[in-house]
């Protein structure tokens, strides 16, 4: 089922919290809403769940008006950060209880109930702790099972509001990779808030970047990575630099004095011992070893502005940077935005 949001307002008091939203969800598709934390994911995510009421504009699901249709009309699964599951109820009882109350007239045999929860308990692999208690699994399970519930009254829409925030860094990783693989197999039109630029980068089909109750940008990870639409998206997706620039037969170079502002990201900074074209004198204030990287703080010369530089390990080998050094930095790949306002 597609979700069109049409020029959705939301006001709390004075705080504007969602200003002339627009977006369409396409059918099938896993969309990350993407923003700094009170820049109105939960909010609109609320508003199409209907647990919000928006102040003006539309929600339509498969193009139908849906804006005051009830929670319990739209048909929406839900899990939350924190994974709220019935503590006195097993796992089994858990991941049934939808199916359990609904009206009688609606309601699937035990039989056909026990066959259904057995069958998502598998598709989240959990499959042999049905007879456990909440209290006895780990956090990463525990959102497996508020998954596997919200997913077994069959909604159209699953909405995801930072389902594994709560958990350890790791458990994050394993989880966002095992959803991608869940949502390839079962193709739910699904919405996920997060405030992580990796975890949507990872994840999703398509990435809605949100600032201030606005949309920044809609695009594939690809799209929002690789072509910014403006310094905040630049910003919001990976370290930035900002070099002062001049243009040169289209080019950008790094210059100084200041023409203009370049963006570039951390590890498309080039660092070398000679003087190169294109490139500003600096002197090496700190190194530091991150994983497989290594991150250079970098003065620029005449500016007193720093720049960080990501090298991989080999290349840092290679240069046997010292602190106090001098190198010249350029940037292999410079944006500039029109109408350019720094960050
Ligand atoms: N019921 C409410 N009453 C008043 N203000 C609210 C209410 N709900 C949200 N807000 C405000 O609206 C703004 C947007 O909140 P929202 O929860 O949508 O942001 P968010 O992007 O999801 O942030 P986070 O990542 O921190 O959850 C925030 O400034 C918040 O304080």
């Amino acid at each position: 089922m597609s979700i069109e949001i049409v020029s959705v307002n939301k006001q709390f008091g004075s705080f504007t919290a969602l200003s002339d939203v627009n977006l369409t969800v396409p059918s099938g598709e896993l969309t990350a809403l993407l923003g700094p934390s009170g820049s109105g994911k939960t909010t609109l995510l609320r508003i199409i769940a209907g647990l919000e009421t928006p102040d003006a504009g539309s929600i339509r699901f498969d193009g139908e008006e849906t804006t005051d249709r009830h929670v319990r009309e739209r048909q929406v699964g839900f899990v939350f950060q924190h994974y709220a599951l019935f503590r006195h109820m097993t796992v089994e009882q858990n991941v049934a209880f939808g199916l359990t109350v609904k009206p009688r007239k609606d309601r699937p045999s035990k039989k056909e109930i026990k066959e259904r929860v057995h069958e998502l308990l598998r598709l989240v692999q959990l499959e042999g702790l049905a007879d456990r208690y909440p209290s006895q699994l780990s956090g990463g399970q525990r959102q497996r099972v508020a998954l596997a519930r919200a997913l077994a009254v069959e909604p159209k829409v699953l909405l995801l509001d930072e389902p594994f925030g709560a958990l350890d860094a790791k458990v994050r990783v394993e989880l966002r990779r095992w959803l991608r693989r869940l949502h390839d197999e079962i193709h739910v039109t699904s919405v996920f808030v997060t405030h992580d630029q990796e975890e949507a980068l990872e994840v999703a089909d398509r990435i809605v970047v949100m600032n201030k109750g606005r949309i920044e940008q809609v695009g594939t990870p690809a799209e929002v990575y690789d072509q910014p639409a403006n310094p905040f998206v630049f910003d919001f997706l990976g370290s930035v630099n900002l070099f002062h620039c001049r243009s040169e037969q289209g080019q950008a170079r790094a210059a100084v004095p200041e023409l203009s502002v370049g963006y570039v990201r951390s590890h498309d900074i080039e660092v070398e011992r000679r003087q190169n074209d294109g490139a500003v004198e600096a002197e090496v204030r700190h190194i530091q070893a991150v994983g497989p990287a290594v991150r250079v703080e970098l003065l620029v010369r005449g500016t007193g502005k720093t720049v960080e530089a990501e090298l991989s390990r080999d290349g840092a080998d290679r240069l046997a940077l010292g602190v106090g050094e001098t190198v010249y930095a350029r940037p292999r790949k410079m944006q500039r935005f029109v109408g350019d306002y720094q960050i």
